[in-house]
């Protein structure tokens, strides 16, 4: 059964339009979203979530987005968009404890929550900075909290929109591996085209708000990827493979 469902998905904003006729995605699939810039990848998560209006369908477990109400939607699902800041002066570990919110009874935190949120920051190598102050981060450092404080939310969806923005080749490696290994779904727009290929197990190409294709890895081919960025795409051997140690 599709846990995620899309049909006649349409959407308008000034010229660009995005529509999306049917895609279904069972729980625990990895699913990048592939396309070249302003080809609607941020948009389709943010109508996903609930966070644009479209028309059309959008389910979860058949039940219709309209009528999950907001506190279960964050429970079913979570989001990291592509730009987010904490303006407040909160350390790391408030940060990536706030996650705990949908699951939190009222204002208070559980020793549960509290266990989760210790595995997130060792997860995502941020027990040295845990009483840092979130803005006085570096960019890639910020990036690993909000990570940490988006997989904390425990939801068994989750949309990370580019997750590996900032961060460098070893933390990039980290939170793939780290996403691969974990049974949540995860649906990803990402850039890096040979990093993608390696980490997920299936794809949506976008070209100008439609739907280009929807394939897994084998069948990414550069004719494909060539129609999808309109450069010349090859497969060769890379100047430089990085594995992590
Ligand atoms: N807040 C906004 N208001 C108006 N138009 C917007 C807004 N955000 C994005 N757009 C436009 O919507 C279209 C799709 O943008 P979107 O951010 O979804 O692209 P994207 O594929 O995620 O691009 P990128 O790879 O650059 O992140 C673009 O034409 C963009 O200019």
């Amino acid at each position: 059964m599709a846990e995620l469902r899309v049909e006649n998905l349409q959407f308008s904003r000034d010229d660009f339009r995005l529509q999306l006729d049917m895609v279904e995605i069972k729980s625990g699939e990895k699913v990048a979203i592939l396309g070249e810039n302003g080809s609607g990848k941020s948009t389709l998560l943010q109508l996903l979530c609930g966070l644009l209006q479209g028309h059309g369908t959008i389910s979860y477990n058949n039940q219709s987005l309209q009528e999950i109400p907001f506190n279960k939607r964050a429970q079913l699902f979570s989001l990291l968009p592509q730009f987010s800041e904490v303006i407040f002066p909160f350390c790391v570990e408030e940060v990536v404890l706030f996650g705990r919110f949908p699951h939190a009874q009222g204002n208070s935190f559980s020793d549960e929550d509290k266990k989760l949120s210790e595995q997130q920051l060792e997860k995502l190598d941020l027990l040295h900075l845990r009483k840092r102050q979130f803005t006085q981060l570096s960019g890639g450092e910020k990036r690993r909290v909000m990570l940490a404080r988006v997989l904390n939310q425990q939801a068994p969806i989750i949309y990370l929109d580019e997750p590996n923005s900032s961060l460098d080749i070893r933390h990039t490696l980290e939170i793939f591996e780290l996403l691969g290994g974990r049974n949540e779904t995860v649906i990803s727009p990402v850039h890096d085209i040979n990093l993608a290929e390696r980490f997920f197990d299936r794809f949506l190409l976008l070209k100008h708000g439609r739907l280009l294709a929807d394939v897994t890895g084998d069948q990414l081919t550069p004719e494909l990827l060539t129609e999808t960025y309109d450069v010349q795409v090859t497969c060769g051997t890379a100047a430089f493979t990085f594995q992590h140690q």
